[in-house]
């Protein structure tokens, strides 16, 4: 019998935080707003992502798992719209953050990633202070009373991405002089300073050596302690160490959504048993 304390993709409900149903992404779109069938029906337009439903869980890892260009990057980019950034991209179909729906005319794209807030493959301070990145967010969104209050923000950021102390007699120095790892955790560090309620990350350890990269896994648990954390990755290792949901894509569609450890020991599908054990990919 069905749980029904459980949403269709087995998540509770009671932690559900993002949710996606019958979610479609479309490259080269044009500006005329056309229904997704049209769309797809376009031979001038890529279909990057096919009817994909997904629950995002709360405190919980969900990693985005698959072979290249099968439209990871471009579903955690729906996920706060950032697409919207990218000409011609068009995202159907409806996901919603706390029950609220994200693509309503009514929210800000602005506000909505200082709560879905993401960190990218390739660490990208701004040309700034180290201070100056982390306060970056709490500036534009007015999130500090006082300057006091402001450092205070700063300080509580820079510790929970586990940077403080190594940056903590240098605050006014630039964040682009700060080692690669470093700057991918001052970046995590500016990500968290505005209180997400969800952090996407696409390949955060890519550019990273082995220390670097164990650092920043090590990091992204005890982010889940406080955050829903969504990572592409690459690594199936990666994966299976730091996420507790996958989600495997392929050719643009979700193929399986599950608990990690049933994913990379017990798959449902042969698709996801043929990407883990290295067959396709
Ligand atoms: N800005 C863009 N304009 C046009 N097509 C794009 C754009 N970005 C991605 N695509 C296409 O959308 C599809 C999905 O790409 P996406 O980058 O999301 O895949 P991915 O799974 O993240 O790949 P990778 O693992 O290589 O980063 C690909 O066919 C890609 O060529």
């Amino acid at each position: 019998m069905k749980d029904m304390s459980l949403t269709q993709e087995g998540v509770a409900l009671d932690t559900l935080k993002m949710q996606a149903r019958g979610v479609d992404v479309f490259y080269g779109a044009g500006g005329a707003r056309r229904s997704a069938d049209e769309l797809a029906a376009d031979p001038n337009v890529t279909q990057a992502i096919k009817n994909v439903d997904v629950d995002i869980a709360d405190k919980t890892v969900t990693a985005f798992i698959g072979p290249s260009g099968c439209g990871k990057s471009t579903f955690l980019r729906a996920l706060n719209r950032m697409n919207d950034t990218i000409d011609g991209c068009r995202v159907t179909g409806k996901i919603t953050l706390e029950g609220e729906d994200i693509y309503d005319p009514k929210v800000d794209p602005v506000q909505l990633r200082a709560s879905v807030g993401m960190v990218f493959q390739k660490p990208n301070p701004f040309p700034k202070s180290i201070f100056d990145n982390v306060a970056y967010g709490p500036r534009i969104h007015g999130l500090a009373r006082n300057k006091t209050d402001l450092a205070e923000i700063v300080e509580k950021s820079l510790r929970r991405a586990a940077i403080w102390d190594e940056v903590k007699d240098r605050l006014d120095a630039p964040g682009t002089g700060l080692s690669g790892g470093q700057q991918q955790r001052l970046c995590i560090a500016r990500a968290v300073a505005t209180s997400p309620e969800v952090l996407l990350m696409d390949e955060p350890c890519s550019a990273l050596d082995p220390i670097a990269t164990a650092q920043v896994e090590e990091l992204i648990d005890e982010l889940r302690t406080r955050f829903s954390v969504v990572i592409v990755t690459h690594s199936m290792q990666q994966a299976a160490r730091v996420s507790q949901k996958t989600a495997f894509f392929h050719l643009g569609s979700l193929v399986e959504f599950d608990d990690t450890e049933k994913i990379f020991t017990n798959p449902g599908d042969p698709r996801t048993e043929s990407y883990i054990t290295g067959r396709i990919g």
